[in-house]
């Protein structure tokens, strides 16, 4: 267990506090959504209000990348959002930096520049190691507790994210609680449970669907999106020349074989789709996998209705249903069916829980609302669901093993 903001005695107290505002960003280099930043308004206003002084840590983009931006435009809005100044600096953890953290006074706020600027946030390191970075042992001297409230990058060993708590006494903020205790205690959740894995990410897909048939947490997996094709191909279904390229150029041949591996382990658990969306003559249009035509050459962009309806079926009889990845392209309008049926059946399941970042924002352009829980984190949730540690609440946990290490 993680200590958390109930464990803290704020006031006075200067904190390193670690979000996830990692973000879209505008052509202009500038925030282009603010989800994230809305996700730690409890977090920081609670601790600003309780007489923190508060120094955000946060990472935007990778490095060679067109959003590895720096975080002004994130601390102008963050501004907007607590109603109250929030100063930003171009520094991390230099002297200037230290200065201006020090010079906090109760209820201030400061957003320190992107993390990721200095080459080690980048690197993944053990805690220890991690403690010895220039970006720990330059700003801890400076801080009296970290907390760490960034779900979404907790599946990265990097220093902001375990070398703090290595050092400082480490609590969980309030997001950082809320996913634990969901994503966390997957197994108390009720049944049947049904993982409903759509999206891109074959690999990361086929890891869970694995990892949860084999622990017995999954009574029933439903495949769709790009993983459902990758399912429909390893069971024999000759999808065709559109679809296969678009999986081999994403890498993901080798992945048809661990899909039929695990149907031959699991296929009475795993639901593949019955139908497909393709576009004919610039319209949708359904085909059963078992009609398509001999060297057809239309990709299968959506599930049909035929697969709806049985996934519907299913999710019928499910107490938990666990989401992860979109059901097509739901970007375009003729393919956002299957995404926004799919999703709002399982608004109806008795426990329902979305894990994927960018599955959340679609769901709310498209108006689905009603879940029990919509996880901050893609890569962080989904190790979570195939009850993985993650490194970043490793740390927490632990607490400090070393003494906050002397400045250079
Ligand atoms: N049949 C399909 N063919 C091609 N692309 C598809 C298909 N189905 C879904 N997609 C694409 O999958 C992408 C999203 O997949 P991804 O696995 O990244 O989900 P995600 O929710 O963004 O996950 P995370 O938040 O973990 O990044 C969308 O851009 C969508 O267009
Ligand atoms: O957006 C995310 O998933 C997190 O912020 C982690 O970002 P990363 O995948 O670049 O480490």
């Amino acid at each position: 267990m993680t200590d958390t903001l109930d464990d803290l005695a704020v006031e006075g107290t200067t904190v390193g506090v670690r979000v996830d505002i990692n973000s879209p960003i505008s052509d202009d280099g500038t925030l282009a959504d603010d989800a994230r930043l809305r996700a730690h308004v409890d977090t920081l206003s609670e601790l600003l209000d309780r007489g923190g002084r508060v120094a955000v840590l946060a990472h935007q983009g990778r490095p060679g990348g067109d959003d590895f931006v720096s975080l002004e435009s994130h601390a102008d809005r963050l501004s907007e959002l607590l109603g109250q100044p929030v100063d930003y600096v171009d520094v991390t953890f230099s002297s200037a930096a230290r200065e201006i953290v020090g010079d906090l006074t109760n209820g201030d706020c400061v957003v320190l520049e992107n993390t990721r600027f200095y080459s080690e946030e980048y690197m993944e390191f053990e805690p220890e190691r991690a403690a010895q970075t220039h970006l720990v042992k330059g700003l801890a001297p400076v801080l009296d507790a970290y907390v760490n409230d960034a779900f979404a990058a907790a599946h990265r060993s990097q220093p902001s994210l375990v070398g703090f708590p290595t050092v400082l006494p480490g609590y969980a903020g309030r997001v950082m609680e809320s996913e634990l205790d969901v994503l966390g205690s997957i197994e108390e959740t009720p049944e049947p449970r049904v993982y409903v894995l759509g999206g891109a990410k074959v690999n990361d897909s086929i890891d869970v669907a694995w990892s949860v048939l084999e622990k017995g947490l999954a009574d029933h997996v439903l495949t769709a999106g790009v993983v459902g094709n990758v399912f429909l191909i390893a069971d024999g279904v000759d999808l065709g020349d559109a679809s296969s390229d678009f999986i081999y150029d994403q890498g993901y041949w080798d992945e048809i074989d661990r899909a039929a591996d695990l149907l031959d382990a699991y296929g009475e658990h795993v639901a593949l789709p019955r139908d497909v969306a393709v576009e004919r003559n610039g319209e949708r249009h359904e085909i059963g996998v078992n009609a398509l035509p001999p060297k057809n050459d239309e990709a299968a962009m959506d599930i049909g209705s035929s697969t709806l309806a049985y996934y519907e079926r299913i999710l019928e009889d499910a107490g938990t249903v666990i989401l992860n990845g979109p059901a097509g392209v739901f970007e375009e309008a003729a393919f956002e069916q299957g995404t926004r049926q799919l999703y709002e059946a399982a608004t109806d399941v008795e426990t329902s829980i979305v894990g994927g970042g960018d599955t959340a924002s679609a769901l709310r352009r498209l108006g689905v609302e009603g879940f029990s829980h919509v996880s901050t984190g893609g890569g962080a949730a989904l190790r979570m669901l195939t009850a993985e540690p993650l490194p970043a609440v490793t740390a927490l946990e632990n607490g400090p093993t070393q003494r906050q290490p002397a400045d250079d």
